[in-house]
């Protein structure tokens, strides 16, 4: 099972790599791979888990962070209208995006940034989003507000890109442009 020992840190090279792609249908050590992220956000959404393992809860994880050269991604939350996400998703692009914004009122975090990093990370408020899941099937998935956000947290990881880098440097709690916050 994956802990807390498998996720690497800021400063390690493996989070500012660009991923390469997963060649399809995935093997078995990908598919392994995927499952075992998987299992870990489930694992660090159980309170005993959390406790006797000392896992950090999650709600997505991206290859990267457990030090692994692809393009692949785990989510495992609930929106706001209580819709699951839960996937095991190969090789995802954002296909479309809105122009309108938001952002996260609380700010990110990020398993792999063991410190607070105040201020508001301006994503696209929708999204469009094409990947395979670990069966084989091709998605096309319409996120807004929370479930856009965590997937573009998560895919921003497959190509290097950390959550601190599109918080506004002189104003870091500056609204964007025309954006509605997700509390
Ligand atoms: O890459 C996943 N991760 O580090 C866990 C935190 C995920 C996350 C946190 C806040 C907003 C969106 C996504
Ligand atoms: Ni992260």
């Amino acid at each position: 099972m994956i802990t807390m020992e498998d996720i690497v840190r800021e400063g390690h090279p493996a989070l500012r790599k660009v991923t390469d792609e997963v060649t399809l249908p995935p093997a078995d050590e990908d598919r392994d791979t995927l499952k075992n992220m998987l299992e870990y956000l489930k694992n660090s959404q159980d309170e005993q888990m959390c406790d006797r393992y000392g896992l950090r809860p999650g709600v997505g994880l991206a290859a990267p962070q457990i030090n692994v050269n692809k393009r692949m991604l785990a989510v495992h939350f609930t929106d706001l209208n209580d819709r699951l996400y839960s996937y095991g998703l190969l090789n995802p692009k954002i296909v479309s995006h809105s122009v309108e914004k938001t952002y996260l009122s609380t700010g990110e975090g990020c398993l792999s940034v063991d410190r607070e990093v105040p201020g508001y990370v301006p994503r696209y408020r929708r999204i469009t989003v094409r990947a395979t899941d670990l069966e084989g099937n091709d998605l096309k998935l319409r996120l807004k507000d929370y479930a856009a956000i965590v997937f573009q947290h998560e895919i921003d990881h497959l190509h290097g890109i950390m959550f601190y880098d599109h918080i506004n440097k002189d104003q870091p709690f500056k609204e964007p442009d025309g954006a509605k916050p997700v509390d």
